[in-house]
């Protein structure tokens, strides 16, 4: 689903992300874990056209990402609350990105009850706008919004940080189930071990901006990881 070939970027002279090779398949939920300044950010903005490579190219179903907007109709994402409109109570968010997607009001009402769990009584009804809601909270409206268009690949950077523990399993719980009934590709990253390894069947390792590891996880994956960091 994903193909990434020689895809540089750099600042200031220095490269930030240099990945020769890398082919994710539609199904997969790949963990992309790394320092800080690793790159993670960084190459997930190329990945959704957001920046543009210094070299080499992102595939998605073959078509360069920088050429056409084809990817768009199936790829949703959630970086940061850059992707809000602040000014919009989460309602007045949700009702705009369903009429992006043809969703009249009361679809994407009933979407949402499905999210009550995940929203914890938090996010609807409480005449807030998004700006004056708890960054976590905040996360919780971006990836329901996302996941209204019923996306093939989904693209979360740190959706853990700032979730309370019960959100944080709810959402694990979440993206296992639509990775199982809706074959789901996801791309997520953290730096929360525990939850990538449990949540993601494939883990890459991200060094400098390039990838160091690249590996399907199984009960050893978490201890694995844990030893490469405490190095
Ligand atoms: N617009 C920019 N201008 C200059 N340097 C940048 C810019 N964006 C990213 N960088 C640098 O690129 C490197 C990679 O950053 P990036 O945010 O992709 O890392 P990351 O792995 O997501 O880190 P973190 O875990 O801290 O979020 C960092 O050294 C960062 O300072």
């Amino acid at each position: 689903m994903i193909e990434v070939k020689n895809l540089i970027k750099g600042y200031a002279g220095r490269t930030v992300v240099d990945i020769e090779r890398l082919n994710i398949r539609a199904g997969e939920t790949v963990g992309l874990v790394g320092n800080n300044g690793a790159g993670k950010t960084t190459f997930f903005r190329m990945l959704l056209d957001l920046i543009r490579p210094d070299g080499g190219e992102v595939l998605s179903k073959d078509i360069n990402v920088a050429s056409s907007s084809q990817w768009k109709d199936y790829t949703a994402s959630y970086l940061d609350e850059g992707f809000l409109i602040d000014y919009l109570t989460p309602e007045e968010y949700f009702t705009f990105i369903g009429s992006l997607h043809n969703l009249s009001v009361a679809h994407v009402s009933d979407y949402l009850r499905q999210y009550e769990e995940f929203f914890n009584g938090e996010i609807l009804s409480r005449g807030k706008y998004i700006r004056d809601f708890s960054k976590g909270n905040q996360n919780k409206v971006g990836i329901a919004a996302a996941l209204m268009q019923k996306p093939e690949l989904l693209i979360l950077d740190e959706p853990f940080a700032n979730l309370d523990p019960t959100t944080q399993i709810r959402l694990k719980t979440l993206i296992k189930n639509l990775s199982t009934t809706q074959r789901l590709t996801t791309f997520i990253s953290s730096h929360d071990l525990n939850h990538v390894t449990d949540v993601c069947n494939r883990i890459i390792l991200l060094e400098k901006g390039k990838i160091i590891k690249d590996f399907y996880t199984d009960e050893n994956s978490l201890k694995e990881l844990e030893a490469y960091f405490s190095e």
